[in-house]
């Protein structure tokens, strides 16, 4: 989103392939080493599994001090994040999602001190560069993260739901994934871009005893409230339970 150039970023990886395939695709700089890649940076977005955190610790913790550090770590708290970077000036805790991959992200996020005018425009401004983003406390990371964080996931079962259905119906695969995501696509358009609830909108597809009306009767035939509220639950118990580890 041109927030900043390529220049201005240095990445570093854990051994594999991939910070260098990244460095390729998008031209930034590939460190050596943790003390090569903190050098010079001001900024430090931590985003390797939350298990290797435990692993990196005396790599990097002394090498942070003084540093704004930026975490999307799934289940690992301020306190943790604090623990292992104790010199940095202060530390953000992120829970972005996949489509941040295209500009349509939606992150939550907490600080662990409240952010100076300064790190807020910067922290700001990277995030918008993904997507959206709102600040929450941090009780309620778990709880965003099942809702967001996740939601692709659950959004994507119900996209191959749907285009299986089509298939039973009698469609071929490619025009039903083609009406599946499409109509994913122009729905979520259609909320975002009005601001409508979407209990309106769905009155606006439904004619009275008609085949929306039918097929509505199904879904809470089956509860599907009721599965998605246990979905996001499971999501957000899991997450309780990894943060406590
Ligand atoms: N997937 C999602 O939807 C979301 C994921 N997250 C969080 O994002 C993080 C990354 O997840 P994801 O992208 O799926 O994971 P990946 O496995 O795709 O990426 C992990 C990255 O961490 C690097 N890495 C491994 N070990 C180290 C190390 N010791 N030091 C530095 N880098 C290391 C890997 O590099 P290499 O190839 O060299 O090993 C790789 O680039 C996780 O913490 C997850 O909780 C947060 C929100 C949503
Ligand atoms: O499943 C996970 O652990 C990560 C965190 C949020 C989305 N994916």
């Amino acid at each position: 989103q041109n927030v900043c150039t390529p220049a201005d970023i240095s990445c570093l990886g854990g051994g594999g392939a991939s910070a260098q395939k990244l460095a390729g695709r998008t031209g930034i700089r590939l460190a050596t080493t943790p003390a090569d890649l903190l050098s010079t940076a001001d900024i430090v977005v931590i985003a390797f599994k939350p298990q290797h955190l435990a692993s990196v610790d005396p790599l990097i913790s002394a090498l942070t001090a003084g540093k704004l550090v930026i975490s999307v770590l799934a289940a690992k708290t301020l306190a943790r994040l604090s623990a292992a970077f104790p010199s940095a000036r202060n530390i953000v805790r992120t829970m972005p999602n996949t489509p941040s991959a295209i500009g349509a992200g939606m992150t939550g996020w907490c600080s662990l001190n409240p952010l100076s005018d300064t790190d807020r425009a910067t922290v700001l401004t990277l995030l918008r560069a993904i997507g959206k983003e709102v600040e929450v406390p941090e009780n309620q990371i778990e709880a965003l993260m099942g809702v967001s964080g996740c939601g692709p996931a659950f959004v994507f079962e119900f996209t191959a739901a749907l285009r299986e259905a089509g298939v039973t119906a009698g469609l071929d695969r490619d025009t039903a994934q083609m009406l599946a995501v499409q109509t994913l696509l122009g729905s979520a358009r259609l909320m975002a871009e009005t601001g409508t609830e979407p209990e309106t909108l769905r009155n606006q597809v439904t004619s009275p005893n008609g085949t929306t009306f039918a097929g509505l009767k199904r879904l809470e035939a089956h509860n599907f409230r009721a599965i998605i509220a246990e979905t996001v639950q499971a999501a957000k118990a899991r997450a309780e339970e990894l943060a406590q580890g």
